[in-house]
């Protein structure tokens, strides 16, 4: 993140300078925005950044406790440099919050220089699945620095000590979290795949119950509630690859257009990264959990990679951005969007499908049969239905409030729901145009067609309240959807093994012994049980201390 923001939020000569350092490790940096009293808000951050005319440098302190950054990634022990983002003040008048660069460590023995406090937070989540990261806490006492190591793509401070607005959107401060987040939804289906790849194969190797006079048992792949729980998350983890590289087409198209100072796409790239990176982590977060159960007992085991994948993964949550505060970020602007449809304004991008205001306010589901739920159309119109008729309704209800700001923080819980269903639709929409592509590969484009219907008829099942309630289907159409997601289940049961191998990750890399690509799972956990450091002993350390004390004790009080 450090790169980024030099290169998002530096001048061409800043770039110059530190990038070149930064990319041959000659300094290490880190992105240190959150503090220990704020996170989320941003424009709350306390650390001060004065700058002094008398000597053309910017004074960096930390005032009080919670003004201590806290969290930034590499921080903490191995950064020699930092992005600090502080409240930048000159003239007496503070004009909020600016990127500076700030050294923390001599590039001769490491230490902190002066008046730099810094170390490590200590143990995260998970037993120490994260702990390879030295998040850090970092504190100030009136640091100085060249006024030239004010970022200044953006905004400016002469030498005079005069502050000057670049005459382009401030929101460009948040150009590394917007990029950062992108990359978040790809790894979402990373981290997503992995899991499955395990949890599908061992599914098929596991065997349970149902053996017919002595026969061999049932694989638990073959049991409905395994296929109805596992295969929508496989559905999910290809849905999330497709969104994910669409997002990344769509972040590489709005960071062209701003080179041409074109700042038109900025607000569908911050709903589009802030929404999607919510809604796919929260999803992949839940699915790591999901899988673990679904390997039983054995999946709780560290050698199945599950619990370590679940405990690196699950901050993606909170990290660059915490999932609400995103999710209510989208909700600001689908309202922004619904209020000017009536001004004629047309949405464009991902919003356009608002334009069709008067048919899908009252458009009926024409679905009638199972089978019309394999009809992308009716797919897609019965999502934006949903999308729309919620946010319609919001806005609405926001209407009736004393004033806006109070309306939209009453209703926060249904905004944040209208804002899941929007993603959920480019989520879905992007799915059916990937499936609508040339793909390669014999049947393959058929079972991304049933991986897109079950990803879709899965999210209306779970949702089903939201389409109900909008009145966008019929109890019945939602009957039918779940009817046909289970024969889609039937159909994915005889390539789900395939699906998974297509990933192509090695063993090393999936690192689990349930998820072995040869399936010999068994004699693989007897042989790792091995390896635990517990059984380099046959009698257990505090035997004699602790155990043979007490059964002595016991075995004397039984004989009285
Ligand atoms: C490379 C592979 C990697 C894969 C794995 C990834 C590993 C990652 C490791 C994780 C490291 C973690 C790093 C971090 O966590 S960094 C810190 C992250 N912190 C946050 O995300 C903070 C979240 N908070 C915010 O972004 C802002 O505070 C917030 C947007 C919530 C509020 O902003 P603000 O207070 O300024 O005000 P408004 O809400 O009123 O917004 C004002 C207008 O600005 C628009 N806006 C807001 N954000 C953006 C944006 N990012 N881009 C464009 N526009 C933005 C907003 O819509 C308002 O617009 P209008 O005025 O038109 O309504
Ligand atoms: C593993 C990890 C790595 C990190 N790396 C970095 C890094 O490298 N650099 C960096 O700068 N930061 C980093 N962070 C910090 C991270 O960005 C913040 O923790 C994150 O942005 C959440 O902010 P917060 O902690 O203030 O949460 P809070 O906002 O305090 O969240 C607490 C609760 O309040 C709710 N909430 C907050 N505001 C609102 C609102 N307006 N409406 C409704 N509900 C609200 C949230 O939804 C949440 O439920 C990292 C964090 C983690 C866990």
């Amino acid at each position: 993140m450090f790169v980024p923001a030099i290169k998002g939020q530096g001048t061409e000569e800043q770039q110059k300078k530190w990038l070149p350092l930064a990319y041959k490790f000659q300094i290490i940096g880190c992105y240190a925005q959150t503090e220990l009293g704020h996170g989320s808000n941003v424009q709350g951050l306390e650390t001060t950044a004065t700058f002094d005319p008398m000597t053309d440098e910017f004074v960096i302190h930390s005032p009080t406790l919670t003004s201590s950054k806290w969290w930034p990634g590499g921080l903490g022990k191995a950064s020699t440099h930092a992005v600090v983002y502080a409240r930048l003040i000159t003239e007496g008048k503070d004009y909020g919050i600016h990127g500076f660069i700030v050294q923390l460590r001599s590039l001769e023995d490491h230490s902190p220089l002066p008046g730099v406090t810094l170390g490590d937070i200590g143990g995260k989540f998970g037993s120490g699945a994260y702990n390879s990261m030295d998040n850090g806490v970092l504190r100030f006492d009136h640091v100085r620095i060249p006024r030239d190591q004010m970022l200044m793509r953006l905004s400016q401070v002469t030498r005079e000590g005069k502050y000057v607005q670049s005459d382009v959107p401030k929101q460009l401060l948040y150009g590394t979290m917007v990029y950062v987040r992108q990359s978040i939804v790809a790894d979402a289906s990373k981290a997503l795949s992995r899991a499955v790849c395990i949890a599908v194969r061992y599914s098929a190797i596991r065997k349970q119950f149902g053996s017919q006079d002595g026969g061999p048992e049932t694989q638990v792949l073959n049991y409905r509630t395994q296929q109805s729980r596992l295969f929508p998350l496989l559905a999910s983890a290809y849905a999330f690859r497709f969104v994910g590289d669409w997002l990344n087409w769509l972040y590489t198209d709005v960071t062209q257009k701003l080179e041409v100072k074109d700042y038109s796409t900025l607000q569908e790239a911050h709903a589009c990264t802030a929404g999607l990176k919510a809604v796919t982590t929260s999803a992949t977060a839940d699915a790591i959990e999901e899988c673990r159960k679904l390997c039983g007992g054995h999946g709780y085991l560290n050698s199945s990679g599950l619990p370590e994948l679940f405990a690196v993964y699950v901050p993606a949550c909170t990290y660059e951005g915490d999932n609400v505060v995103l999710l209510l970020q989208v909700a600001r602007i689908l309202m922004k969007t619904v209020s000017q449809l009536t001004s004629g304004k047309q949405p464009v991008g991902t919003m356009a499908y608002m334009g069709k205001v008067q048919h899908l306010m009252q458009s009926k589901c024409a679905v009638k049969t199972a089978e019309d739920w394999l009809n992308p159309a009716f797919i897609q119109e019965a999502f934006e239905a949903r999308a729309l008729r919620m946010a319609v309704n919001c806005a609405q209800n926001i209407g009736q409030a004393s004033n806006q700001e109070e309306g939209f923080y009453e209703r926060s819980p249904d905004l944040l729901e209208a804002a899941v269903a929007h993603i959920q639709l480019i989520i879905v929409t992007k799915f059916i145009e990937k499936v609508h592509q040339d793909i390669p590969g014999h049947g393959v484009k058929e079972q991304l067609q049933n991986l897109c219907n079950v990803y879709a008829l899965y999210t209306l099942h779970k949702h089903l309240g939201d389409f109900l309630a909008t009145g966008s289907l019929t109890p019945k159409q939602g009957a039918l959807a779940n009817e046909q997601l289970g024969k889609l289940y039937a159909q994915v049961r005889p390539n789900a093994v395939a699906l998974v191998d297509a990933f192509n990750y090695t063993d090393h890399y999936l690192g689990s012994v349930l998820g072995r690509y040869d399936g010999n799972v068994y004699p693989a956990l007897y042989e790792e049980a091995w390896k635990d450091p517990l059984n380099e002993t046959v009698v257990p350390e505090g035997y004699h201390e602790y155990l043979r004390p007490l059964l002595k004790q016991q075995l004397k009080l039984s004989r009285l």
